[in-house]
């Protein structure tokens, strides 16, 4: 429920309200819904720049009026955003991991699950890659093949059938989660509302209500949503849109090959300190590139996307 706080003086004799501990558990523009460790929440506003606060933030706040105001958020312990030309957009802060789930269709984009992947592996937040719609078989069987490069990688990929067998995923899904904070990633499509509502069957009306209060009844959606998936609190899912356009500025094009671990593999073996991995002689990793007649543990569509990226990084900073 969302409720306004009441403006109680709380404690200072001098007058001053005092500050409580908070956690954003949904944000939208510049205003956000404070959830209290009693389980209270209060729609926040942040004092200034410094206290603009993300899903996932732990804040410390202070009743005013009718609402509340963040006086302070806590060191992250990570932020994982995305950045493009105009815009730097956070998704959430203070991950265990994330949550990247496609499905055998529509078809996913290799580009996009790399990009989330690099982002992740940036900010250190541990990858769970996830393949729903196992019962669609022959469509499955293409998408499963596509990430063998991915499936030979330490995250694996996880097969699901959220309709199929929900029971059985919800129970797998649940030893991967229990007692972390997942932000949970995908294209539309793949299932995000379905695994949502399987793991926290309450999400749907709290997120109604949510929008509700921060939009005081207009038609806009919130960005980024924080679900309880236990009653005890201890298990938490975050959905965030916004997987399509996944900018990735804030990597330096020189960092990229550390982030994608098939590639890093081999990138120590390079003649080069300074290798770009692209044309140089005595590269480690342009020889392990998988190519007919020649096959090696690089798979050509990971190579190809590292020099996409790789291009387009290096174009975005020589503006
Ligand atoms: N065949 C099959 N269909 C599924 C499965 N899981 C989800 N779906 C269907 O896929 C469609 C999309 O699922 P959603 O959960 O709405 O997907 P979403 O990722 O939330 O999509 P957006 O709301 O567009 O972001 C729905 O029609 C689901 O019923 C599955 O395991 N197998
Ligand atoms: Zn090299």
């Amino acid at each position: 429920m969302v409720k306004p706080a009441r403006a109680r003086p709380l404690g200072h004799a001098d007058g001053h309200t005092a500050r409580r501990d908070g956690l954003v558990i949904a944000s939208h523009g510049r205003h956000c819904v404070v959830e209290t460790p009693e389980g209270e929440r209060v729609i926040c506003h942040p004092r200034g720049k410094k206290s603009q606060a993300v899903v996932g933030d732990r804040v410390r706040w202070q009743a005013s009026e009718d609402e509340g105001t963040i006086e302070e958020v806590l060191p992250r312990k990570n932020l994982f955003y995305r950045q493009d030309e105009i815009r730097t957009k956070s998704f959430a802060a203070n991950l265990d991991q994330v949550l990247i789930l496609i499905a055998a269709e529509p078809e996913f984009s290799e580009a996009q699950l790399a990009r989330s992947l690099i982002a992740a592996a940036a900010e250190r937040i541990a990858p769970i890659i996830a393949l729903n719609k196992s019962d669609v078989v022959a469509p499955f069987e293409r998408a499963w093949e596509r990430l063998a490069p991915y499936r030979r990688m330490h995250h694996g990929v996880l097969p699901l059938s959220l309709k199929a067998s929900p029971e059985v995923d919800r129970a797998t899904l649940m030893k991967l989660l229990a007692g972390k904070t997942t932000l949970v990633l995908g294209p539309s499509g793949a299932g995000k509302s379905t695994l949502t509502n399987l793991l926290a069957p309450g999400a749907r009306a709290s997120t109604a209500e949510i929008s509700q209060a921060l939009n005081s009844g207009k038609h806009t959606t919130t960005s980024t949503t924080w679900y309880w998936v236990d009653d005890e609190r201890s298990t938490a899912l975050i959905d965030s849109p916004g997987f399509q356009e996944f900018g990735l500025n804030h990597i330096e094009p020189m960092q990229l090959a550390a982030l994608m671990p098939d590639i890093a593999e081999h990138a120590g073996e390079c003649k080069f300190y300074n290798c770009t991995h692209l044309h140089e002689p005595g590269c480690g990793v342009i020889p392990q590139v998988s190519s007919p007649g020649h096959p090696g543990p690089i798979s050509p569509s990971r190579y190809r996307i590292y020099g996409e990226l790789f291009a387009e990084l290096s174009q975005s900073r020589h503006r």
